[in-house]
């Protein structure tokens, strides 16, 4: 072929090439600004806000402070501080008396330390919904917080302690929300629960499991339930600055196992080649070095990626609002970080490891706990056979503590009147920040409420920075004196958006280009 005959096949194909990108381009911009938007805002009228006091303000500040310095601690199912539950038991009704004593309220103890307060609505035709939290604690052993865990100390406009966020604010807050309601004269119109599990941070098993019986005793089936679980997260998610809502659609499920390799034992002075301590750690590094695998996009994972598309910056907006084709490389990133890591995967926590008794015997037993939180699209049977494989020595015996699937996807549409509700309160108490659905990668007492309801909806009403997440379970657990009144303001509102009997209405904003 002669050389012009070349350039003009060479320049035609060039002109092939651009013309496939300018159309790729196309497409991917197409896409990105034709996505529904993440930013509504809602038809028809508003509800009160609480309007603290300046008494009720302090009233509010102490009542948290006060419950933070009774350390209810859950170390185990078999081991709770049951005399700290039951002084928070009295301590709730020594500060909120008129909740105890409202006509209305109908109080109950359920397996001596968990509570269910049925406040009565004045249309018994709606159907009664529920709002969850705990009053148990993870343990917080004094070194590394900058004061006592169980102290209580307000500290630059923050009040410090174990179950600041976890979960102690909602405790404190949704009850101080019904007192304050009461108090202005507030007749709910649809009926509502609230239950206070005790045992929430070692299974359920005993207060939120109870709870549920009772109520499927009494033929009690719930609109929604709202429980603690993701939050309005702030510069948690690389590439957006502003504060954006997350509401848990569903949790991960979670195996707990237990590792024990059993060898003889004898004097140091003459050690196999290899001893228990060593056959387990080899094992348990094994699992480190073997993380579980990606599985971006196989669940609801990727749905909140593209819901908040549009919050991110320019070219990560057009890059999460076409994951056909970037997923693989959004999913790399967003597992170089614990949090987001959490999002994609099954994870895998070594959390106990025990051995040895002397510095000169070689140690008998040893036994290692291992915690993994499922990704929605795996199932307990599958993370056993991975774990199996990975092990795979027959000296390392592995048993099940405890195990359950994740959960299923509660309705996140613009029909479901739980999830509409809590949106709209949400962008009332956090000035319009956008929302979407997402995975609640901690479990809560809301899972054993899946025969009562399908719309179940994790969600703490707080602003969280990147830096406060590892205080929860962490070090120097706090809550601002702001995000206090925040979550209460947030109770307050949601029990009377409650009280419509229609789906709010939502109008979507249009993107702008
Ligand atoms: C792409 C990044 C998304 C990151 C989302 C992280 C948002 C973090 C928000 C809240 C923290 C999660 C806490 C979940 C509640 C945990 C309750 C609990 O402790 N339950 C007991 C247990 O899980 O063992
Ligand atoms: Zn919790
Ligand atoms: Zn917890």
């Amino acid at each position: 072929m002669s050389r012009a005959r070349w350039r003009g096949v060479g320049g035609a194909l060039l002109g092939l090439l651009l013309f496939g990108v300018g159309i790729l381009v196309a497409a991917l911009l197409v896409r990105t600004y034709t996505l529904p938007s993440s930013q509504v805002s809602w038809q028809g009228p508003g509800v009160a806000e609480v309007k603290f006091t300046p008494d009720e303000r302090q009233l509010l500040k102490r009542a948290l402070i006060g419950a933070l310095r009774i350390p209810t601690v859950s170390f185990s199912e078999e081991e709770q501080n049951v005399t700290a539950l039951a002084e928070l038991g009295e301590y709730i009704r020594r500060v909120f008396p008129r909740v105890f004593s409202s006509s209305i309220i109908k109080h109950e103890v359920v397996a001596e330390y968990s509570h269910l307060f049925a406040v009565q609505g004045s249309d018994l035709s709606l159907k009664p919904y529920m709002i969850l939290a705990h009053l148990d604690v993870v343990p917080a052993p004094p070194e590394g917080w900058d004061v006592p865990p169980f102290s209580g100390e307000e500290r630059d406009g923050y009040i410090y302690g174990r179950g600041a966020l976890d979960n102690k604010c909602c405790v404190i807050g949704a009850l101080q929300a019904l007192d304050l309601l009461l108090k202005r004269g507030y007749k709910p119109k649809r009926s509502f629960y609230i239950g206070l599990g005790h045992d929430e941070e070692v299974s359920g098993h005993k207060g939120a499991m109870k709870v549920v019986e009772k109520l499927q005793s009494r033929g009690v089936k719930l609109l929604f339930v709202i429980d603690e679980g993701l939050a309005v997260v702030e510069g948690v998610l690389h590439g957006v600055k502003k504060p954006v809502a997350l509401i848990g659609t569903t949790e991960k499920g979670s195996i707990t196992l237990n590792l024990t390799v059993n060898q003889p034992p004898g004097h140091s002075s003459m050690p196999p080649a290899e001893t228990s301590i060593g056959i387990l750690a080899a094992a348990v590094s094994r699992l480190e070095r073997n993380p579980m695998p990606n599985m971006f996009g196989e669940g609801p994972d990727a749905f909140m990626f593209e819901k908040l598309a549009g919050e991110f910056a320019f070219p990560l907006n057009v890059m999460m609002a076409n994951l056909w084709l970037f997923s693989p490389i959004i999913s790399r990133v967003l597992e170089q970080k614990p949090s987001s890591n959490a999002i994609v995967r099954t994870t895998t926590a070594i959390t106990i490891f025990n051995a040895g008794v002397k510095a000169n015997v070689i140690p008998h037993i040893a036994r290692a706990t291992v915690n993994f939180r499922l990704h929605p699209a795996q199932t307990v049977d599958e993370v056993l056979d991975i774990v199996r494989n990975t092990v795979n020595d027959e000296r390392v015996e592995i048993s099940v503590l405890d195990s359950f699937n994740p959960l299923p996807i509660s309705p996140h549409d613009e029909s479901n009147f739980g999830y509409q509700t809590l949106q709209k309160t949400i962008h009332s108490v956090f000035s319009a920040a956008p929302v979407a659905p997402g995975i609640c990668i901690g479990n809560t007492d809301s899972r054993h409420f899946v025969n009562l309801t399908d719309s179940i909806y994790r969600f703490s009403p707080f602003k969280l920075k990147a830096e406060d997440l590892s205080r929860i379970h962490g070090l120097n657990e706090r809550i601002s004196v702001e995000g206090l009144e925040q979550l209460t303001q947030f109770y307050y509102q949601l029990i009377q958006n409650a009280d419509f009997d229609k789906v709010p209405v939502a109008h979507r904003a249009t993107h702008e280009l």
